[in-house]
């Protein structure tokens, strides 16, 4: 059988470059080796890496980099090409070719204008393009070895080539997808893929090449939508938080933490120290969370609205942006008390569920009555988050232990524990009670929240 060939064309970071040794990547680290592996017999994953690489330019200083020289015989000596995975801009942006990122994007497109020309495809047809962009160099590269070779301004060029590629190319109908959505580069140099961005990188493109073997439009937002961050099933996502204890990261803006990178740094912390998944508040936070880490995320958006008490995902406009985002799992208040938009939960949810059939909703809740409630409207998770914090539950104990263990007990939904969960000991006490997972916030991120108990029991 011959299997279905993806030529990846790129630079360094297709290459595998490891700005950490200035090696390469062992074999099986390296994102093309993990595209292949995920991606099975039916494919086969070739590597068109060459380190300096760029689309259009001739480089004064090193031979063969001129990337649209390339493109044909390439493509014509691996045909017959399913499909050319393009991900190139990062040394374009070098001084020495004075390119502003519009000239990098319109480079990037003429290359792949002529790839798709390319009649490598089967059956002799032209080639399937899809271009990617890379992660943007970040503002240190200057402070680092690689700066002086590079020149000046090379980040400022990067971060705008997402924009004017998605523009450009969306002209020429071909494919396209910013991974600066959702990997950072995090190496030493500030301009090349770790290990962690590879696997990141693998992932993203074992998707990517599944949604368009598909058949499905990457510009198209119902179908690109899921890219933005949503890359693993609802078994796996359930699986991954399993007996295991989800990580809150959240900083209201009137808390002195309040920031997308602190957020971002707590979640890694949470990350090294063990967790398997992440509570977030906001786009902006679970953007800068993702780009981090690989962890299942708890996406909620906190609004306030005059008129109602109801603030964690109150109303769709949440729900919708967080889809657009992209989050494993959406948190919504699940109260029995009247939502901004007039609405109960028992005429919100089914809105929902009709709107994103496909998505995990998890049900915030302050009771068993609305526990069970939000089991029947068919939400995936029941959660105990709300307990203590509406009229009708002030001043219960936290964590809500009798209340977690007959939802456990009379519900056939998995719980998620969360709420006051102060010490390891009611850790273990809570996930003893049978519940799928549990969240500690507080306890763990918010650290003025902590110095207060220690300082009650200092001065008491
Ligand atoms: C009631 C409410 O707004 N809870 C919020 C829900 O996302 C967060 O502020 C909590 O930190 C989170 O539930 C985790 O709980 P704890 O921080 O107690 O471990």
């Amino acid at each position: 059988m011959d299997r279905k060939r993806i030529v990846c064309f790129g630079d360094s970071n297709t290459w595998g470059y490891d700005a950490g040794t200035g090696g390469r990547f062992p074999y099986e680290e390296r994102w093309t080796t993990m595209l292949q592996e995920k991606l099975g017999q039916e494919w086969e994953v070739i590597s068109e890496g060459l380190s300096g690489r760029n689309a259009v330019c001739e480089d004064p200083l090193f031979e063969g980099l001129k990337g649209i020289d390339y493109i044909h015989p390439c493509l014509l000596s691996h045909s017959p090409v399913e499909l050319a995975i393009i991900m190139l801009g990062t040394n374009d942006t070098k001084e020495r070719f004075s390119m502003t990122s519009r000239n990098i994007a319109m480079g990037i497109t003429r290359l792949a204008v002529k790839a798709r020309s390319v009649k490598a495809g089967p059956d002799g047809t032209g080639t399937t393009v899809l271009v990617v962009c890379p992660p943007p160099i970040q503002a240190e590269y200057a402070e680092t070895e690689i700066g002086d070779a590079m020149g000046r301004d090379c980040d400022i060029k990067s971060i705008g080539l997402a924009g004017n590629l998605s523009e450009l190319l969306k002209i020429e109908g071909i494919p396209f997808f910013d991974s600066g959505k959702l990997i950072e580069m995090r190496s030493v140099d500030h301009m090349h893929l770790d290990a962690d961005g590879h696997r990141k990188m693998a992932h993203l493109m074992e998707e990517l090449v599944r949604k368009m073997a598909a058949g499905k439009n990457l510009n198209d937002k119902e179908d690109g939508r899921q890219l933005s961050g949503n890359m693993r099933t609802k078994q796996e996502v359930h699986e991954a938080i399993r007996n295991k204890v989800v990580v809150s990261c959240q900083a209201l803006a009137d808390e002195p933490l309040h920031s997308a990178f602190i957020m971002g740094r707590m979640a890694y912390a949470a990350f090294l120290g063990g967790a398997s998944g992440i509570r977030a508040n906001s786009v902006v936070d679970i953007r800068e969370i993702k780009k981090t880490v690989d962890l299942p995320i708890i996406g909620i958006i906190k609004q306030d609205y005059e008129g109602s008490d109801v603030y964690i995902t109150p109303t769709m406009k949440e729900v919708d942006a967080l889809c657009e985002e992209g989050v494993d799992i959406i948190a919504i208040d699940a109260t029995i008390r009247v939502r901004p938009d007039g609405m109960t939960i028992k005429e919100a949810f089914p809105l929902i569920r009709a709107k994103y059939p496909d998505q995990l909703f998890m049900a915030d809740c302050s009771d068993f009555e609305e526990a069970k409630l939000a089991a029947e409207l068919g939400f995936d998770y029941i959660g105990s988050t709300m307990a203590g914090y509406t009229p009708y539950t002030e001043g219960r104990e936290l964590p809500a232990l009798d209340l977690i263990e007959r939802m456990v007990r009379e519900l056939d939904k998995p719980v998620i524990a969360e709420g006051g969960i102060s010490t390891p000991e009611e850790l273990r006490a809570v996930l003893d009670l049978g519940v799928h997972s549990a969240v500690v916030g507080s306890a763990i991120t918010r650290p003025m929240e902590i110095t207060k108990r220690f300082i009650a029991a200092a001065y008491k």
